[in-house]
């Protein structure tokens, strides 16, 4: 899947939130912990890891949105280091159940954050790409779903959120 619009679209959003809440200091941890939480915000959607509960997972479009929420983060990272002329979205060969993705997704922002180059960025991108599969998200809905999202920030910020 190719990622120059959505690297676009999000410069465009984190100039928008950055001017309107007057940030001038640099906002790479904020945003590397808002992925973090993020993800572990998609996991408990997911209900994955509960073998606790039989309560089945949130709504398919809930998970979505969870989902496309940590996307923006990824994007926001990578473009804070200079790292948006990746065009195609890497995918890997990460295999392993829904559980064992989200800890090995952790683990991988964890070291990007660290060393915030390409390579450990890919690494990231590949991860959310077998999350993806294992959520059975095609290409076209994550678009969507971050469009909308893209778009619902924006009145979030109008509306003084
Ligand atoms: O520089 C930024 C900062 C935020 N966002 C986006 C990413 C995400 O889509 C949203 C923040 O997540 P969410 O909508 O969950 O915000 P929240 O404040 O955690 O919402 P809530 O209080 O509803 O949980 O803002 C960006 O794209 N760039």
């Amino acid at each position: 899947m190719k990622l120059a619009k959505l690297f676009t679209m999000q410069k465009e959003l984190d100039s928008y939130i950055e001017s309107n809440q007057g940030i001038q200091t640099d906002v790479f941890k904020e945003k590397g912990l808002a992925l973090l939480v993020e993800l572990a915000e998609l996991a408990n959607e997911t209900r994955c890891f509960k073998f606790w509960s039989t309560k089945g997972p949130s709504e398919r479009q809930v998970i979505l949105e969870e989902y496309v929420d940590s996307v923006h983060f990824l994007l926001s990272l990578g473009i804070a280091k200079g790292l948006n002329d990746l065009e195609e979205w890497p995918v890997g060969n990460q295999s392993g159940n829904l559980t064992e993705l989200f800890i090995a997704a952790q683990e991988e922002i964890l070291k990007f954050l660290r060393n915030p180059d390409l390579d450990h960025y890919r690494k990231v991108w590949e991860i959310y790409s077998a999350i993806a599969a294992g959520l059975g998200f095609e290409n076209e809905e994550i678009i969507h779903a971050y469009i909308q999202k893209n778009e619902k920030n924006y009145e979030r910020q109008r509306t003084g959120y």
